[in-house]
């Protein structure tokens, strides 16, 4: 399914609006979309009629107030009850403005969700009065006081807060139109107020949750939880990344009449997907009855060292429970021990070891050299430690190999200590990093990795001109112009092992010969739902990363019957 920034989703309106279907009619067409929701929601969930349906719109001062009034034209000739609270001034954008002005004011409750300047004076002075002003003497009685019209403002201001509460405790759908797709900063305290009104009525919010970044996924304080999101033409990437993704509730797209053709604008830039049945047409490759193992690619592992044994043999399992044809681990004495163990299968190679038992580089060269010409994907990195030697194998490995490479784990550190590692490279270079990786090859914190995901993933991956698989919830994968994200898995597979168990999935897609940029997006995606599989069985407190080995049969299983069935 195709995403789009919300930049992107401007420049469509815009040609939208040249090939004939206005913003007029697309806010017209939104309001449809949004009143069939609402009216669906009441009759077929809360199974109420529209006479006892009480509806609260809560409108911003942009467009996506101008919803809200589109969507409110329709429900009223249905019979249902409105309430239309104002949050933040009147509407402001001409489009907006028309779409009140044609509402009967009468037959709608209209209640102003804002302070006007006199209400914050008052509330200013009262203040201080109370600060600054000292007890009254026991003889001035309440009688003799002089009559302040500032209390009358403020008792103004109490019954208004009242009317909110009242509206939105009563309400049975309450729809959030204060921000969309315009939304920067902070929320203020005010929309904050009105959003954590507790009240038992279903939440949809038009377009996005108001207070959420529809470009990054960041959110301000006091965003609007919904339990519903329509969102119109695309879904935006923010939305498929956390902390949005999590207060958008179930998610609907609703066409609202872009046409196909405008799509061309965005043809000669980075193009957004979400990774999905549609996505994976071409995986699994085909098993044809006469095929043999070597036509299912051949993986090379080089991980592990003797203190971190699990991640050679998990980046080799999941490369063989992936369909790869034939797997070769190359790794010290110690960690072959253990993988032989466990993964039977595959083939090993023996590297020297320092005394530390991490892997020599002068001596691994030879062995590695023959491996890696024979080899159609290299894996390199998971629980090899960082040690001069490995960041001489690594970049070794990264300038000389004629198939594609992906680096994981201790490679990537590997490469925040000498940056040849990708700019000396001699093929397709893909990178697994999570945010605390990811921070170190930036030198910077987590916290501004997480704020700018796509940002950060998408000139990584341009600026070296490799692959980015920026792990986390909605992991995201960027090529120099592609970007696509997923939303499989799950927080069961939070746990150390989880990385080196898709490292070895991507490399057996890779050598599966389903391209880079695709097979990534596979690998990614099948982890994912292995994960998933994982988490339905054991729960995701018990699973533990060998489950999504063991899951993964199940999650082809999956894929199968989604491509069936013709389900994401
Ligand atoms: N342009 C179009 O053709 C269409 C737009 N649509 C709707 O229009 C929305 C976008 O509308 P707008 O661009 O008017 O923007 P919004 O309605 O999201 O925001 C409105 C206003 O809020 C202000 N604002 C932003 N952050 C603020 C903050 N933290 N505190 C206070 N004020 C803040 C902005 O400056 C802007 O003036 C979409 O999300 C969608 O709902 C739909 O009607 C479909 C068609
Ligand atoms: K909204």
């Amino acid at each position: 399914m195709k995403i789009v920034t919300p930049k992107q989703m401007c420049r469509l309106e815009e040609q939208s609006e040249k090939l004939g279907v206005s913003k007029r009619q697309l806010m017209k067409n939104a309001g449809r979309k949004l009143a069939e929701l609402i009216d669906s929601y009441c009759r077929n969930e809360a199974k109420l009629i529209p006479e006892e349906c009480s509806v609260v719109f809560l409108a911003g001062t942009g467009n996506n107030g101008g919803d809200c009034y589109a969507a409110a034209d329709i429900l009223l000739y249905k019979g249902y009850k409105l309430t239309i609270i104002h949050i933040g001034g009147l509407p402001k954008t001409p489009l907006a403005q028309e779409m009140l002005s044609i509402l009967p004011r009468e037959r709608i409750t209209f209640i102003e969700g804002f302070r006007s300047g006199n209400v914050e004076a008052a509330i200013e002075a009262a203040e201080l009065d109370y600060m600054t002003i000292q007890p009254r003497s026991a003889e001035t009685s309440d009688d003799s006081r002089e009559h302040n019209p500032l209390d009358d403002l403020l008792i103004a201001e109490k019954k208004r807060m009242g009317l909110i509460k009242g509206a939105v405790v009563g309400a049975q759908v309450i729809v959030d139109g204060v921000f969309g797709t315009g939304f920067h900063g902070e929320l203020d305290k005010d929309t904050m107020g009105i959003f954590g009104i507790g009240s038992g009525a279903y939440r949809i919010a038009v377009d996005i949750p108001s207070g959420g970044d529809s470009a990054s996924g960041s959110i301000s304080a006091g965003i609007f939880k919904a339990d519903e999101t329509m969102t119109f033409g695309f879904i935006k990437t923010g939305m498929s990344q956390f902390p949005l993704k999590k207060y958008c509730g179930r998610i609907t797209v609703a066409d609202i009449g872009i046409p196909q053709e405008a799509l061309k604008i965005l043809g000669g830039e980075r193009q957004y997907h979400r990774i999905e049945r549609n996505f994976l047409a071409f995986y699994p490759p085909k098993r044809e009855r006469d095929a043999h193992k070597g036509e299912f690619g051949k993986v090379l592992v080089i991980a592990g060292s003797s203190s971190m044994r699990g991640a050679a043999a998990f980046a080799t399992l999941g490369a063989l429970r992936s369909g790869a044809g034939l797997v070769r681990l190359a790794s010290v004495e110690k960690c072959i021990d253990t993988a032989s163990v466990l993964t039977p299968e595959a083939t090993f190679i023996e590297l020297d070891s320092d005394d530390y038992g991490y892997m020599l580089y002068d001596s691994s060269r030879e062995p590695l050299a023959e491996a890696m010409d024979k080899a159609d994907a290299i894996v390199i990195g998971c629980g090899m430690g960082v040690t001069p030697d490995t960041v001489e194998l690594t970049k070794y490995v990264t300038s000389t190999a004629k198939c594609p490479v992906i680096i994981d784990a201790d490679g990537i550190n590997c490469i925040v200590q000498d940056i040849d590692i990708l700019t000396k490279k001699n093929s397709d270079i893909i990178i697994t990093p999570h945010m605390g990786e990811m921070a170190r090859l930036l030198r910077c914190d987590v916290p501004m990795i997480a704020d700018k995901r796509f940002i950060v993933a998408e000139r990584y991956a341009a600026q070296y001109g490799i692959t980015v698989v920026l792990k986390g919830a909605g992991t995201i994968v960027a090529d120099s112009n592609r970007v696509a994200v997923n939303h499989t898995g799950n927080a069961g597979m939070s746990v150390g092992g989880s990385g080196d168990i898709l490292a070895g999935i991507i490399g057996a897609a890779v050598a599966q010969d389903c391209g880079v940029f695709d097979g990534v997006c596979a690998g990614v995606y099948m982890h994912g739902l292995a994960g998933d599989a994982a988490a339905a069985r054991l729960g995701m407190e018990a699973m533990l990363p060998r489950d999504i080995i063991s899951s993964l049969p199940e999650a082809f299983s999956l894929l199968k019957e989604k491509k069936n069935n013709m389900t994401v």
